[in-house]
């Protein structure tokens, strides 16, 4: 019978239906959970390829099987035609638009390929632009075109380079090339490469070495880091100081407003290190070098050298696990570096380009190369324009580049060393022409003196054959070696010129020279240079010349700056001039030092740079000589052919407004009719002034003695030569001729020597229209004895017609003259000149004169002398004390009681019978007219008792 199911069965029934409900709820979990997996998959790989980049995602290992999965294709379907959506655009154009750019902005060898150019030298001279991108590979986007990669260097930035240690070779073969491009560019000498390895004695980059042979490269010591960077700094202040001077903010800035011409080459510091930070002080340099260097011309570019730099910059960084990236590309473009270039060709091209920096240093660099356009000679409308902030004239060549000599505020004046033969003339009349074809002269002003004996200067003032002139010079002296007085004068005129400029400058308000001008537009503010060549004639000697030109050029160089007065001074040795050693106040104003090659003292003392410099170099420095300011500068040959040329120019455009210059000839005396022109106008109750030579000052006066109607107005004139004593007398005499009316004054000649007798007659023809008689030995006592006797009534109120007694050799009168006759001689001496009676002598000996003037005279008698071939200590009784005089032919020591505290040295004029032949009117002088008789000489030993008068004298003179 059948049996009812149990209750065991129901419960089991009961479990296997909830086991078939759960497992079916389990199955139903599973299948949600995994979709949930693929989804959060699909989500995942989305979220990676949108964010590190679809190219980057493919790159990346992990994600093959992502990639290789047929469930997740079509997320990266849909990455990919998002990602060819936003490029495809970019893609038509965007790669040509950027190789457009790219071939602009890194032209020939900064882009080229370098199979078009390694091996050959560079000839761009950065006049035409700089490149502002230099390649170092390529790159595409998204598997599209590619296009060029580069990165800016000179002046725009700097560049840092990050490597690790298995792409370390890379990373220096990227900046090996970069080099090349830079260097290949370029016309050698434009960029010189200073390398820096911390690890290295020998620096990397050794394909280059062939660059230091003319030093286009320099490997420093891996020791001395603070070294370059200190060279660096020394680079950046000095540009800042001399180049940058007009108020430019960079060289770049500079160039693009003159010609486009580099002053200065560009320097590139390669600093290779080891990724472990650099000491403090080094970081803190560095730092400061950046921040300076774009403007002054200097790039780094740091391999592995970790450092935050507030410059502009630029990163190449290598490090895995990305690509290479750069900060020019941004972080989504990997770049492909170019592969390096092959050692043998980077070899190769150091030495071309080496061997053409060689070439090119002994090619260039003319003194015609100095020179602005012609157009532009003396107009001050070149490069910089008037002389307000200074005289800026480049005077040689660096790597090819003009270098400038400055003087101006911060190098005011201007010391040259150089021994004979190395140069210094040369360089002088360097510095003169382009100077000079820089600047109006109305802006510049030369005063010219050359102690050595010759003529270097003379080309600069009119001459027998070339009769131009430079406009810009003021004073030309030339044969003065023997005439320190020369030197002295000039030191008086300038220091007497910058108290004229102070006192207009107090005037204006004002203090500087610049302000000035600017006050005072219409006044004449040139900026002067004096130039002194072997100057240290002028403190050759312990004596009055010395003492004085020592305090005047202290005076002068202290004061110069701010009135825009500047000394040159050049010496073959500077180092026994106790001025400067004496005087650091003196020394320290010239910062502006110049030492041809191994000129002594005139650099800083440990400073020894002009030891070695090879021929026609010479090392210029504006800063006190001290070593970091060293500029080695090519100086060229100043050719006379151009300095011709440009004078002519300058003359042709400027004579008409300036004179010719003051022409200092120590070898010529001065013509009488040139000093007889700037005397004082006569007449008019004008007190009559007798000629006795030419003052040694710029505007060459002639010297004269007042002969008014007082005590002690008589003139002696001094020494044993005939021939200077009487061209002093007869000038004397000549020049009272225009000071009196026809026939208003009594001139009594009396020769009484051999010599003067020829002498004589030409005053006498001189003379004419006014009452001459010509007195002889036989006459002279009556005729003292007469003139005495007038006195005597003069005194007592009688008529008082001027007369002069000359007295040509008054001591040879002695013997006739008898105790009556010296006695009225005295007379008229001692009394004579207050009743318009003045005795012009010449005595051929000091003493016999102070026993004339003895007894009824006194030394005091005589008011004025010219001693010529006297020793300073025979003059003492006559003088303000001991004279230092020692007797040279043609100058005089002339000494004026009314004008002068201390005698002066004077010029004697001209002889007379050298002024007739010259103009052709010898022997035509007339000797007979007004002339009175001349009776023989009758003295034995005086003159020959026979011969007629005219031959002995000519003998003399021959
Ligand atoms: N830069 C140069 N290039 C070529 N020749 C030069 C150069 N400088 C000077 N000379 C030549 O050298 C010679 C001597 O030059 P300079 O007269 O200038 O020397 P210095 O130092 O003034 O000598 P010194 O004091 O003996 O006159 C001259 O014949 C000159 O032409």
């Amino acid at each position: 019978m059948a049996r009812r199911p149990g209750r065991r069965e129901r419960i089991v029934s009961a479990f296997a239906d909830f086991a078939d409900a759960v497992e079916a709820a389990l199955r139903g979990a599973g299948a949600a959970r995994d979709e949930a997996v693929r989804a959060h998959a699909r989500a995942m790989l989305e979220l990676w390829l949108r964010t590190d980049g679809l190219d980057a995602a493919r790159a990346d290992e992990g994600l093959a099987a992502a990639f290789a999965s047929a469930e997740l294709a079509p997320v990266v379907a849909r990455v990919e035609a998002d990602h060819a959506a936003t490029f495809d655009t970019w893609q038509a154009g965007g790669p040509a638009a950027l190789r457009a750019v790219f071939d602009e902005a890194a032209p020939g060898a900064a882009g080229d390929d370098p199979d078009r150019w390694i091996g050959d030298a560079g000839k761009d001279d950065g006049t035409d632009g700089v490149p502002r991108l230099w390649r170092i590979g390529h790159a595409s986007v998204a598997g599209g075109e590619s296009f060029p990669v580069g990165v800016p260097l000179l002046d725009d930035s700097h560049l840092q380079v990050v490597s690790a240690p298995d792409c370390r070779a890379t990373a220096e073969a990227l900046v090996e090339a970069l080099l090349v491009r830079v260097l290949s560019y370029f016309r050698p000498g434009l960029v010189a490469v200073h390398v820096w390895d911390v690890g290295q004695f020998t620096g990397s980059l050794p394909g280059l070495y062939p660059l230091t042979s003319t030093g286009l490269l320099t490997v420093h010591d891996p020791g001395r880091l603070p070294a370059l960077l200190e060279e660096l700094s020394d680079r950046i202040r000095r540009v800042h100081t001399r180049v940058l001077v007009d108020g430019h903010p960079s060289l770049r800035a500079l160039a693009a407003e003159t010609d486009g011409r580099r002053t200065e080459p560009w320097l590139v510091a390669v600093l290779v290190g080891n990724r472990t930070a650099l000491s403090e002080d080094d970081h803190r340099q560095l730092q400061r070098v950046a921040r300076g260097g774009l403007a002054c011309g200097i790039s780094l570019v740091l391999l592995d050298v970790p450092v935050t730099l507030n410059a502009a910059v630029e990163t190449v960084d290598m490090r895995p696990p990305r690509q290479v990236r750069t900060s020019m590309t941004g972080p989504h473009v990997d770049v492909r570096l170019d592969r390096p270039l092959p050692r043998d060709k980077v070899v190769a091209a150091g030495i071309a380009i080496s061997r053409a920096h060689e070439e090119w240093r002994s090619r260039v660099g003319t003194f015609a190369d100095l020179l602005p356009p012609p157009a532009e000679w003396g107009t001050g409308r070149g490069e910089r324009g008037g002389t307000a902030a200074g005289v800026h004239a480049p005077v040689g060549f660096a790597e090819g580049l003009r270098k400038d000599l400055v003087l101006a505020d911060g190098s005011p004046h201007a010391l040259i060393g150089g021994p004979s033969g190395t140069g210094k003339t040369n360089l002088l009349l360097t510095m003169i022409g382009s100077m000079a074809a820089r600047y109006s002269p109305h802006e510049l002003e030369f005063y010219l003196l050359d102690f050595k004996e010759g003529v270097s200067f003379a080309q600069f003032a009119p001459g027998r054959r070339d009769t131009t002139w430079l406009p810009h010079a003021r004073l030309v002296g030339v044969n003065v070696n023997t005439d320190r007085e020369f030197g002295l004068a000039l030191l008086r005129f300038l220091s007497d010129e910058m108290r004229r400029r102070a006192d207009a400058a107090k005037e204006h308000e004002v203090t500087k020279l610049e302000e000035l001008r600017h006050r005072d537009p219409h006044g004449h503010w040139p900026r002067i240079v004096a130039v002194i060549d072997e100057f240290q004639y002028l403190f050759a000697e312990r004596d009055d010349v010395t003492r004085a030109a020592t305090q005047l050029l202290e005076d002068v160089a202290r004061r110069g700056r701010s009135q825009g007065i500047h000394l040159v001074l050049a010496s073959q040795d500077v180092s026994g001039i106790e001025a400067f050693w004496g005087r650091p106040a003196i020394f320290e104003q010239f910062v502006l030092r110049v030492a041809l090659p191994r000129a002594r003292r005139v650099l800083a003392d440990l400073n020894d740079a002009a030891l070695d410099l090879p021929r026609w170099h010479a090392v210029l420095n504006h800063e006190s000589g001290i070593k970091h300011g060293n500029e080695i500068v090519r100086i060229p040959d100043a050719a006379q052919s151009t300095l011709a040329l440009l004078q002519q120019r300058l003359h042709d455009d400027h004579a008409a407004a300036f004179a010719p210059p003051v022409l200092f000839d120590g070898a010529r005396a001065p013509r009488y009719a040139d000093l007889a022109d700037r005397l004082p106008a006569a007449g008019g109750g004008a007190t009559p002034r007798a000629l006795v030579g030419q003052v040694i000052d710029v505007a060459a006066s002639p010297a004269t003695v007042a002969l008014p109607d007082a005590p002690a107005r008589n003139i002696a004139v001094l020494g044993a030569g005939a021939s200077d004593a009487l061209a002093v007398l007869a000038a004397a005499t000549g020049s009272l001729r225009d000071q009196y009316a026809p026939g208003e004054v009594d001139v009594v000649l009396v020769p009484l020597v051999v010599e003067a007798v020829e002498s004589a007659r030409r005053m006498a023809a001189r003379l004419a229209g006014h009452a001459v008689t010509t007195v002889g030995l036989d006459g002279i006592r009556e005729r003292v004895e007469t003139l005495a006797a007038d006195v005597t009534a003069r005194l007592s109120g009688g008529p008082r017609r001027p007369v002069h007694l000359v007295l040509l050799g008054g001591d040879a009168a002695d013997h006739v003259l008898d105790r009556p006759g010296t006695e009225a001689l005295r007379r008229i001496l001692h009394f004579g000149p207050e009743t318009g009676v003045h005795v012009l002598g010449w005595w051929r000996s000091v003493g016999r004169l102070r026993t004339l003037l003895t007894l009824g005279a006194a030394p005091d008698d005589i008011g004025a002398w010219v001693a010529l071939d006297v020793q300073g200590s025979e003059l003492g009784p006559l003088g303000p004390g001991l004279l230092q005089w020692a007797p040279r032919p043609g100058r005089g020591l002339f000494f004026d009681r009314a004008q002068h505290a201390r005698p002066q040295v004077v010029l004697v004029p001209e002889p007379e019978q050298d002024q007739a032949s010259r103009s052709g009117a010898a022997g035509e002088v007339p000797l007979s007219g007004a002339a009175g008789e001349v009776p023989l000489p009758s003295a034995p030993g005086d003159v020959p008792l026979s011969g007629a008068a005219g031959d002995v004298s000519r003998e003399d003179r021959g």
